[in-house]
């Protein structure tokens, strides 16, 4: 079943309850980078990292994200899609979040972990609003 997430953002408290119960457990986690998702992790991302004093990095999908990018693929429930990152936007060692808004089989944010290893960033912890621990995990 699709999980739609548009009626907790209609609600402000509950928005920002959400919001402030990723902010209280990231903001001591000495990470300088929030790496957020396309397209639903943007509506969490950019107020946790503003709040924690990160840097908000966009992972994108394939051909929206100018200058030298580096590409990952991943599977889907059904299918294949692609994310890519700004090769500038993180360095060696930088220690990152990784923010989206659901987790359905992690082929997402497996491959958000692996662009930002092969950057050398070290990832502290993946962050989403709702987990669907129904759904097959892709190893
Ligand atoms: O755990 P997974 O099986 O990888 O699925 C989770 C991903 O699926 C959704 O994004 P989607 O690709 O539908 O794109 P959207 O955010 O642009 O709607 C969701 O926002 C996650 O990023
Ligand atoms: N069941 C689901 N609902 C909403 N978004 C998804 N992304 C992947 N699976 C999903």
């Amino acid at each position: 079943m699709f999980q739609d997430i548009t009626t907790l953002l209609l609600d402000h408290t509950t928005f920002q309850d959400t919001v402030d119960i990723f902010v209280d457990r990231y903001r001591n986690m000495d990470a300088g980078i929030a790496i957020e998702i396309e397209a639903r992790g943007f509506m969490f991302g950019p107020s946790i990292a503003l709040a924690i004093g990160a840097k908000f990095v966009p992972f994108r999908k394939p051909r929206k994200l100018p200058g030298k990018v580096i590409c990952e693929e991943y599977e889907l429930e059904y299918g294949t899609d692609c994310l890519e990152m700004q090769v500038d936007a993180v360095q060696q060692g930088d220690r990152a979040l990784i923010v989206d808004d659901l987790v359905a089989t992690g082929g997402t944010l497996s491959a958000a972990i692996r662009l930002l290893e092969c950057m050398g960033a070290q990832v502290v912890e993946c962050g989403c609003v709702v987990g669907l621990p129904e759904v097959k995990v892709i190893g």
